[in-house]
């Protein structure tokens, strides 16, 4: 079992302005989402868990050993899938992974042979193994994505928002596959889509302004909302007279007609139960928390 601890981090950066603010988090094998808006500090935090910055506070330990001492311990055992890579270089998969692989220093011809068609065999590439990756598809690029993030059997993964631009059927696919590999390692999911969240993480954090609001387990969350939420079709004019008396959560639009939907402990006049889900835990958090 790999074990990732965060204790009390902070970070200000050098500009003065505070990203992290006592970030403690306990992590072991499994998919671990890290959900937040644009700018809460996913990607602060995640660049000081691979030992990239400093905090100026706090402690972390990959495995028991100390990340700000010796970085790049845990950086010999990380794989990295970013939502894009910049360029797919008109060469086979297969020599990309064998040049990616020379990169992370896996030495000896036959091993590094060996290695690549396990994993393009584990991502279902192995008849694409000669294509050039330009051709690919979305869910393909990101099948080889995987597949180059575990080159060097890495024990932790950071994964970078991976389902955006993927149809439903190669979502499920890249999910399903994320899924089996996180039994064995640590998988970071960097993410502020919700869904990806819901499909893939047994446990999860929400970021916001650099703090930790909420932590736990998808469905913890999704409980905590039972007998809380209530709904009611309204008017778009009605609304600036709704939302100073009620807690809103969210306003959607079904069949055109806008919807809101509220948090209070009991059923305001006009209102219907509303059956909770992940998004409505997310956005309760996120509009709760100063
Ligand atoms: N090098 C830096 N110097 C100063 N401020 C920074 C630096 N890097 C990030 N920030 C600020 O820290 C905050 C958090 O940024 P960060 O990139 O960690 O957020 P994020 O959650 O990853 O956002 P996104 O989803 O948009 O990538 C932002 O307000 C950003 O402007």
């Amino acid at each position: 079992m790999n074990t990732l601890k965060v204790n009390n981090v902070s970070l200000v950066y050098n500009n003065g302005y505070q990203a992290l603010h006592a970030i403690n988090l306990n992590i072991t094998n499994g998919v671990f989402g890290l959900l937040g808006p644009n700018g809460a500090g996913k990607s602060s935090l995640m660049k000081t868990i691979v030992g990239l910055q400093k905090p100026s506070e706090g402690e972390l330990f990959f495995n028991g050993t100390d990340i700000v001492k010796k970085p790049l311990e845990i950086q010999k055992q990380l794989g990295f899938l970013p939502q894009y890579f910049g360029v797919y270089p008109k060469v086979s998969a297969y020599d990309l992974l064998e040049h990616l692989a020379r990169l992370k220093g896996i030495h000896g011809r036959k091993g590094r042979h060996n290695q690549i068609m396990t994993l393009l065999d584990k991502v279902n590439l192995t008849d694409a193994k000669n294509k050039e990756v330009h051709t690919f598809s979305g869910g393909m690029k990101q099948r080889f994505g995987v597949a180059q993030a575990l080159l060097g059997d890495p024990k932790i993964v950071i994964v970078d928002e991976p389902t955006a631009g993927l149809d439903p059927e190669e979502r499920n696919r890249f999910n399903a596959l994320l899924s089996e590999i996180g039994e064995d390692i640590i998988i970071l999911l960097s993410t502020h889509l919700v869904e990806d969240v819901r499909n893939l993480c047994s446990q999860m954090a929400i970021i916001k302004q650099g703090s930790i609001v909420a932590e736990g387990n998808p469905n913890q969350f999704i409980n905590a909302l039972h007998g809380k939420l209530w709904q009611k079709a309204i008017n778009k004019e009605e609304l600036p007279k709704l939302e100073p008396n009620f807690k809103v959560i969210s306003k959607q639009f079904i069949e055109k007609v806008m919807h809101i939907t509220v948090y209070a402990e009991a059923c305001p006049t006009g209102f219907q139960a509303v059956a909770p889900n992940l998004e409505h835990a997310y956005f309760t958090h996120l509009n709760s928390a100063k």
